[in-house]
């Protein structure tokens, strides 16, 4: 028996009325305009089973922000929220010739799944009580009687709540291979919990290196070759010591006019990069690798920044800036976060990125790679 599931669309719409009919009561069943609704409004929530290529079943339901569903969730499509925390089930149907081959299970358990992998905190349905001990089999609790009079119905709530998997709850050690206090902040918005041990590399003869073995590619992509390399060297050397932890390095370069501008070396250096990125748009790239046992996660970022023109006030004030000495520890001699924010005339990316780590995509990847190390268990 052919089995396959997939996402429901508008053509489905005469099929899957036939079958609610089939279902439900008609004081119970959903209409057509209702069901065309939904399809349009949650088409990511609304999965349909063929068997031999015949649609015999379907499972639909909003994303809402509130573990229990009420009257209103079935009416009002304004509730219906994409980033919501909990995954409802409006209806889960099987035509009756195709029930007991374990289809509604298996509807189910992809609408589960799906709601897994958005992130949802879990799953809610409203249930008449013969159709509890079915539920509580994938893991659904009885929460008690409902509110909800939809049919004239007596139902009951229940909620399935997924696992925490944020870092925090999972035996794990992080460690930042950076002495950027930028990145060390930035990393505690996704985890508190992870220690810094500084990676030392002779950076420079990297950077040689592959300048030197560049091909006729684009410069930009030799330089996310060059942060990717250094990122990933960074995070090496301290997992080399460390091989049970998940080690996260990291590199910032700025790239203006097919050159790589890294921190200056002196005053006079800094004083040059910041009057050359006047008046124009340079890329901020970051490069990210995380190693953990024998994974891998390496990537980089690209910010484009652009300077306001050169003028007097900006020469008086990149003078007092460098004399300051806050250029010297930062890619392209500037900081956006610091007085270098009153140059910049614009950016076309995550801002993060410039600052030297881009969270939210490190956040991502963390939480890909645990992901994939739970789901191999
Ligand atoms: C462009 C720009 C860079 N920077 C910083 C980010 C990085 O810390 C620094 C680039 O230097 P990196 O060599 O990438 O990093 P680092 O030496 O500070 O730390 P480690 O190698 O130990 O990880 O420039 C800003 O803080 N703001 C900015 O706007």
């Amino acid at each position: 028996m052919q089995v396959e599931i997939r996402k429901a669309d508008l053509q489905d719409l005469d099929a899957l009325k036939i079958i609610e009919d089939t279902c439900f009561p008609e004081a119970e069943a959903a209409t057509l305009e209702s069901l065309s609704e939904r399809l349009q409004l949650f088409p990511e929530s609304f999965l349909v089973v063929e068997v031999e290529g015949v649609l015999v079943g379907f499972v639909n339901g909003a994303v809402i922000d509130e573990p229990i569903i009420r009257d209103a969730h079935y009416h009002d499509a304004a509730l219906h929220n994409p980033d919501g925390a909990y995954q409802s089930v409006f209806g889960l149907d099987v035509s009756p010739n195709h029930r007991r081959q374990g289809i509604a299970e298996k509807l189910l358990t992809a609408l589960i799944d799906a709601a897994r992998q958005a992130g949802r905190k879990g799953l809610t349905l409203c249930c008449k009580e013969e159709k509890i001990p079915y539920y509580e089999k994938f893991g659904l609790v009885n929460s008690g009687k409902s509110s909800s009079t939809h049919g004239n119905a007596v139902w009951y709530d229940m909620i399935l709540h997924f696992e925490e998997k944020r870092i925090e709850k999972m035996d794990l050690k992080i460690i930042l291979a950076s002495q950027s206090p930028r990145r060390s902040e930035l990393l505690s918005l996704s985890t508190k919990d992870f220690a810094v041990q500084v990676a030392d590399i002779d950076e420079k003869a990297i950077e040689e290196r592959i300048l030197a073995e560049a091909g006729q590619e684009k410069f930009l992509d030799t330089a996310t070759e060059l942060v990717e390399t250094l990122a990933r060297e960074k995070a090496s050397v301290i997992h080399h010591e460390n091989r049970e932890a998940m080690v996260i390095g990291s590199d910032t370069v700025v790239v203006l006019d097919e050159k790589i501008l890294g921190k200056p070396v002196d005053e006079a250096d800094a004083y040059a990069m910041l009057r050359a990125l006047a008046g124009k748009t340079h890329s901020v790239l970051t490069g990210v690798s995380i190693l953990w046992g024998e994974k891998e996660e390496t990537f980089a970022s690209e910010t484009k920044v652009s300077f306001f023109d050169w003028d007097d006030r900006m020469e008086a004030e990149v003078k007092a800036y460098v004399a300051s000495g806050k250029p010297m520890d930062k890619a392209g001699a500037y900081g956006i976060q610091e007085e270098a924010a009153l140059w910049v005339s614009g950016i076309e990316g995550d801002y993060n990125t410039i600052v030297g780590f881009p969270v939210a995509l490190v956040d991502k990847a963390i939480h890909r790679l645990l992901t994939e190390a739970q789901t191999e268990k």
